[in-house]
C-alpha cells in the first residue's frame, strides 16, 4: 500500500493529505500524520485549528473530502465507526456521555454489544448466558485496573468528571482496542488525577495499546508523549518526535506566537 507520493506505508495508522471543507471553510489542509504502533502521540492546537475535525475524520465519524486515512496498513477511509471499532479502532468524546442512571459497571458493560442480542444465538440460552458472564468478568477487570471498584454500583450520574473520563476509557477498554483516541481526557480533571489517568495509558501502551490524543494540558501530559503535532488553521505546523525534539518545537518563537495569538 502507498500514499499519494508513492511513499509506502509503513505506521500503524497514517493519514495522508486529509482535506475537509465545511462551506468554505477548510478545517484540514492536506493533513498527514503518523502514529506508529505502542506510540502515545498527543495533537494540540489553538481552538478551532482542526483538532477535532481530524480525530473524527480518522475515526469515521466524518468522511474527508480528500485524502486517506490508513490504519494497519489499510485503507480505512470513509469506513463506519462500527467498522473501524472491529478492527480496534475505538474513541471517547471531549464530553462523557455516561447513562446517568445506570452504575459504573453497566455503563463499562455497554462498551460492548453482547452477541447474545442477535436473534438466531440468543436462541442458544446457555451459550447466551456464558457470554453475559465473560463480559461481567471482563468489566470487572477493567474497573479494577482502573481502580474504580469503590465505585462499581455508583450511577454514573453521580461521579465527578474525572471519574466519568476514567468511565469513558473502561468502556473504550471492552472492545480490547488497538488503538485509542481520547478527545481531552483530561480536561477539568484535577492535577492528581489527571497523572493517575495517563499512569494508566502508560500500563495499557505495555499491553501493547497505542493512543492518539487530543488534549490542551501540555503541562500535564508532555512527560507521557512520544510524538507532537501542532495544527493551526487546518494544517499541521509542526511535528517532534522523542523529548529532545518535542522541547525544541514547543520552544519555537513561532510556534509560541501563535500559542500566545490565541
Ligand atoms: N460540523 C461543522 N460544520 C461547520 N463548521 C465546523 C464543523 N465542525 C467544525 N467546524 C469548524 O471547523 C474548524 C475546525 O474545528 P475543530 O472543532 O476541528 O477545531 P479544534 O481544533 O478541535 O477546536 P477546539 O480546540 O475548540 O475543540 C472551526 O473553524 C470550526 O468552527
Amino acid at each position: 500500500m502507498k500514499n499519494k507520493n508513492n511513499k509506502k506505508i509503513n505506521s500503524f495508522l497514517e493519514t495522508d493529505g486529509l482535506i475537509k471543507n465545511f462551506g468554505e471553510l477548510r478545517a484540514l489542509d492536506n493533513v498527514s500524520i503518523q502514529v506508529d504502533r505502542k506510540e502515545i502521540v498527543l495533537l494540540i492546537g489553538p481552538n478551532g485549528s482542526g483538532k477535532s475535525t481530524l480525530i473524527n475524520v480518522i475515526t469515521g465519524f466524518l468522511p474527508p473530502d480528500e485524502g486517506k486515512v490508513f490504519f494497519e496498513k489499510e485503507d480505512v477511509t470513509g469506513k463506519d465507526p462500527s467498522e473501524l471499532y472491529k478492527r480496534g479502532m475505538v474513541r471517547t468524546f471531549q464530553t462523557p456521555q455516561p447513562l446517568p442512571e445506570m452504575t459504573v459497571l453497566e455503563n463499562i458493560m455497554i462498551g460492548i454489544t453482547s452477541k447474545g442480542e442477535e436473534p438466531l444465538t440468543a436462541l442458544f440460552y446457555k451459550k447466551w448466558l456464558k457470554q453475559e458472564e465473560e463480559i461481567l468478568e471482563k468489566a470487572l477487570d477493567i474497573i479494577n485496573f482502573l481502580k474504580l471498584s469503590h465505585l462499581t454500583f455508583k450511577k454514573a450520574g453521580e461521579l465527578s468528571g474525572g471519574q466519568m473520563k476514567l468511565v469513558a476509557l473502561g468502556r473504550a477498554l471492552m472492545t480490547n482496542p488497538k488503538l485509542i483516541v481520547l478527545d481531552e481526557p483530561i480536561a477539568g480533571v484535577a492535577p492528581g488525577l489527571s497523572h493517575e489517568i495517563f499512569s494508566k495509558i502508560l500500563e495499557l501502551r505495555e499491553q501493547d495499546v497505542t493512543f492518539l490524543i487530543v488534549e490542551h494540558r501540555l503541562d500535564i501530559v508532555l512527560k507521557y508523549i512520544d510524538r507532537l503535532y501542532i495544527m493551526f488553521n487546518g494544517k499541521v505546523i509542526a511535528e517532534g518526535k522523542g523529548e529532545k525534539e518535542i522541547k525544541e518545537v514547543l520552544n519555537d518563537p513561532k510556534i509560541i506566537e501563535i500559542y500566545i495569538g490565541d
